[in-house]
């Protein structure tokens, strides 16, 4: 009984400065918040659900200058420590980040105004990766139904307000976005969309190249471009989290490497969630110059 109720304490999410975050990440805080970046570091910042893991693999295979064998040295989630993950016994984030060698390469989910301080002290760069709210609210649906850490995310119905709302994991994604893309031209911020790596993807991954200072060559390019195609990353047990326990991810529910596409909100959104929702985006992004794609 009092497991059962431990557990379920953790499924909840707590607010840090009105931003919900999981409960392990609020208990480690101010580890988080005293965590000391160091100006060589490429912090990789998304929201939720935008194409985290995605991106983490093509600068991977950046660093590695398309040497397919040393991507295949850890999984994902250790090549590049996730700065507010906390799940003792587990080494922390912050621990894994603490132990790595530099120049390191680090991601993260926080919102702006969440992010440890020393990150913008140091002038570190950032690459951010945004998807469009209607299949990034898609993509978080399903994941919170196979994520056995998170809320169960209730019905479609439901999920629609919750997410509208801002209450899940790391907060509103209209705030979320909103924020990045303003500061943008004020750090070395290299801001990036999902939408247009589907559409282009070897355009967008010279954009990264250049922005960490690689130069590769045209083959070693189009490596990438193969190497980070949604189907070899679904085949891939060092992206496709098939590693994680069935008590964390539950794939038989839902992988977590779904679909991969752009427009997969036509399959879920009702024409009136649609209509309601647009104008709901109209007056959350008013005032921003941001321009997103829904379909390709
Ligand atoms: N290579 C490649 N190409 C296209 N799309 C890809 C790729 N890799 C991951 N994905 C899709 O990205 C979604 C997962 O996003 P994240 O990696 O940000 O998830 S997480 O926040 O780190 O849990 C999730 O989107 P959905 O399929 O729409 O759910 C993944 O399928």
């Amino acid at each position: 009984m009092a497991l059962a109720a431990a557990l379920e304490g953790q499924l909840q999410l707590r607010e840090v400065s009105g931003i919900p975050l999981q409960a392990s990440t609020v208990d480690n805080w101010s580890q988080i918040q005293n965590f000391e970046a160091k100006p060589d570091d490429l912090l990789i910042c998304t929201y939720p659900k935008s194409g985290t893991t995605w991106i983490q693999e093509i600068v991977d295979m950046i660093e590695q200058n398309g040497d397919v064998e040393k991507c295949q040295r850890a999984i994902i989630q250790h090549r590049h420590p996730f700065i507010e993950w906390a799940r003792p016994p587990q080494p922390s984030g912050v621990e894994r980040a603490n132990a790595m060698p530099s120049p390191r390469i680090l991601r993260t989910h926080l919102p702006t105004q969440l992010l440890p301080p020393s990150f913008w002290e140091n002038n570190c760069k950032f690459l951010y990766v945004a998807r469009n709210a209607k299949d990034c609210m898609v993509s978080y649906y399903h994941f919170q139904r196979m994520n056995q850490i998170l809320p169960d995310p209730g019905t479609w119905e439901e999920y629609f307000e919750t997410f509208i709302s801002g209450k899940v994991g790391w907060g509103s994604w209209f705030d979320h976005v909103k924020e990045w893309w303003e500061i943008k031209d004020r750090y070395q911020i290299l801001f990036l969309f999902y939408e247009d790596i589907k559409r282009d993807p070897k355009y967008e991954i010279q954009k990264v190249m250049k922005f960490m200072g690689k130069n590769l060559d045209e083959t070693v390019l189009d490596k990438i471009v193969q190497e980070t195609s949604f189907e070899k990353m679904k085949e891939n047990p060092m992206t496709n989290r098939s590693t994680v326990p069935k008590s964390i991810l539950d794939q038989s529910i839902s992988p977590f490497m779904r679909k991969g596409t752009v427009g997969d909100w036509k399959d879920h959104f009702t024409v009136a969630q649609n209509e309601r929702f647009d104008e709901i985006y109209r007056q959350k992004m008013k005032g921003t110059s941001i321009k997103f794609l829904t379909e390709l």
